[in-house]
């Protein structure tokens, strides 16, 4: 699992060791974590560092100071390297370490960024030094301008290897957001924590790799401000049957999906649903449906009845609802039955405040849009994109429910503040049916949890949340394999996901 802080935590962890004269230490551990990222980066594009060429981004603050410090590592190794400093000031320490190595350096202005950022795309490795922690706003001025020289370079797959230290600047690190300009990372190290940012919205897809350097925080750290699940981390989330159960106590999901005009949803909720393993499905829908369902999948068992008449542990309603009354009134049963329920597609828009947390609402940002604007929320959708964790937080505190907000990386908030983000997916999984099978994924994870009561972490839902949709990425990516993907097509892979968390689930027979 990685926890994440806000920027603003790690500072605040930082401050008692910097009162106790620790700075110094600090930052050498810090520098010595991004020399050896920066090293294995360079190897793994084949570059000696020796002979190589290494250009310092360093801002006036301590983030440039870990930069100047890790480059000047760089030199000792044999590297050429060239400090651009966007200030006039920089870390008079690190700066000295950094000349005394051999280091060169020139002060960027507005008259000779162009000719700087050409230089800059020649190097073999940038280190993003420029703003950290203590930055506010996107890149401004001529330092602007090397970063959309070096971002535009890397969409051409051109670009020197970027490592940002601590975060890409220009991101900002409690939220993910980035107002105007970031400088994109293949590599990004961070010190003493991984920062929210990082895990979310634009942040997230700037920092590329993230590895994180302890620099003897933990103690001073406290209460996580979000999550991300690894793989190691679905043993015993995932729906392990014991020799003991029968098909009603590993868990009945019911599914009231898909319609005369959208089938297809009801198909690939169900059949990702019976992938994820439940002891029984029951489909309520229109005839018709139910008859492709039965088709594709005869071991659901499907019936043309309301909520109220069947008995399950959990809901899946709304996907390919369309504008189906029954189903939408069957989403609004689901919502009001007391169980859990996933509420995607067409029902999120018919959602009101007063929920509870097993009610897990997966809107994609337009769907999110909606539904803040329903509750009076003035949002446009490009700041729910801007800010996905911000917003996914707010519509679960609005609404009292969990919400999934789906996207490269993919939310899931409690509304008492909890907040998971997982990016295993891929762009291929931007494909019409992909939620679907999401939401047949977390039903079955839903009907199948049985977790006592007081064992269950605050946010349990948004974590079953999150372990959905990592299950899901996982398995989209490994189906896409660098290619297109049919949403239809990933039960196998998610048959087999399951398969290895179980083996690792302790105390089970497999
Ligand atoms: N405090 C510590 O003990 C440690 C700090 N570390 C590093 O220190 C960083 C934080 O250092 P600082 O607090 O010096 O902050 P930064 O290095 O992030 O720089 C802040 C400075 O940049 C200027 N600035 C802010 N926003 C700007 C913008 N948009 N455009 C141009 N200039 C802007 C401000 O005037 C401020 O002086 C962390 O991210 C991390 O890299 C590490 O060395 C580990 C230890
Ligand atoms: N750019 C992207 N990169 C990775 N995953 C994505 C991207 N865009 C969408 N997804 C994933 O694909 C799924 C799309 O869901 P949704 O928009 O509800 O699709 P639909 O309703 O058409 O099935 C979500 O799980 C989402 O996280
Ligand atoms: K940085």
């Amino acid at each position: 699992m990685i926890r994440a802080y806000t920027g603003t935590a790690v500072r605040r962890a930082e401050a008692p060791l910097l009162a106790a004269g620790r700075g110094g230490e600090l930052m050498q551990r810090a520098a010595y974590g991004l020399y050896a990222a920066a090293a294995a980066g360079l190897a793994e594009r084949r570059v000696r560092i020796y002979g190589s060429s290494v250009t310092v981004l360093a801002g006036s603050g301590n983030n440039g100071g870990d930069a100047l410090y890790a480059a000047a590592r760089l030199a000792r190794r044999g590297a050429a390297t060239t400090a651009v400093l966007t200030s006039a000031a920089a870390h008079p320490a690190a700066l000295a370490d950094f000349r005394a190595q051999g280091g060169k350096t020139l002060v960027l202005t507005d008259s000779n960024a162009a000719a700087t950022a050409a230089a800059v795309l020649a190097a073999d490795a940038v280190l993003d030094g420029v703003l950290g922690t203590g930055g506010s706003g996107g890149l401004r001025g001529p330092v602007r301008v090397c970063a959309e020289a070096l971002n535009s370079a890397r969409l051409q797959g051109k670009a020197p290897l970027v490592v940002a230290c601590d975060l890409p600047s220009g991101v900002d690190a409690d939220s993910g957001r980035v107002d105007g300009t970031c400088l994109s990372a293949d590599l990004t190290v961070t010190f003493g924590a991984v920062k929210t940012g990082l895990l979310a919205g634009p942040g997230a897809a700037a920092a590329g790799t993230i590895h994180c350097i302890d620099i003897g925080l933990g103690p001073y750290l406290g209460t996580p401000d979000a999550y991300r699940l690894q793989a190691e981390d679905l043993a015993g989330l995932l729906p392990v049957p014991a020799p003991s159960d029968h098909k009603y106590s590993r868990g009945v999901l019911g599914i009231a999906a898909g319609s005369e005009t959208y089938p297809g949803a009801a198909l690939m909720a169900t059949g990702a649903a019976l992938a994820t393993g439940v002891g029984m499905l029951r489909y309520l829908g229109p005839a018709a449906v139910a008859r492709l369902i039965n088709l594709a999948h005869p071991e659901a068992v499907c019936s043309p009845g309301e909520v109220g008449d069947v008995h399950v542990q959990a809901w899946v309603a709304g996907p390919g609802a369309g504008n189906d009354g029954d189903q939408l009134r069957r989403a609004r049963d689901a919502m009001a039955s007391g169980l859990p329920a996933v509420i995607d597609a067409d029902a999120v828009g018919a959602v009101a405040p007063g929920l509870h947390p097993a009610v897990i609402l997966t809107p994609h940002a337009g769907e999110l849009t909606a539904l803040l604007r329903s509750l009076g929320e003035e949002v446009e959708r490009p700041e729910i994109e801007a800010d996905p964790i911000r917003y996914a937080r707010l519509a679960a505190a609005r609404t009292g429910a969990t919400v999934l907000l789906k996207g490269w990386a993919t939310v899931a908030a409690a509304p008492t503040g909890e907040l998971y983000s997982q990016a295993e997916a891929t762009p291929w999984l931007a494909t019409a049916g992909s939620g679907d099978t999401l939401s047949g994924i977390l039903g079955a994870l839903l009907a199948t949890d049985r977790t006592p009561e007081d064992e269950r972490q605050p946010g349990h839902y948004a974590l079953l949340a999150a372990a959905a949709a990592h299950l899901h990425g996982r398995a989209g990516a490994l189906e896409a394999a660098g290619g297109p993907v049919q949403p239809s097509l990933l039960g196998p892979r998610i048959r087999s996901l399951v398969a290895d968390a179980a083996k690792r689930t302790p105390g089970k027979i497999k």
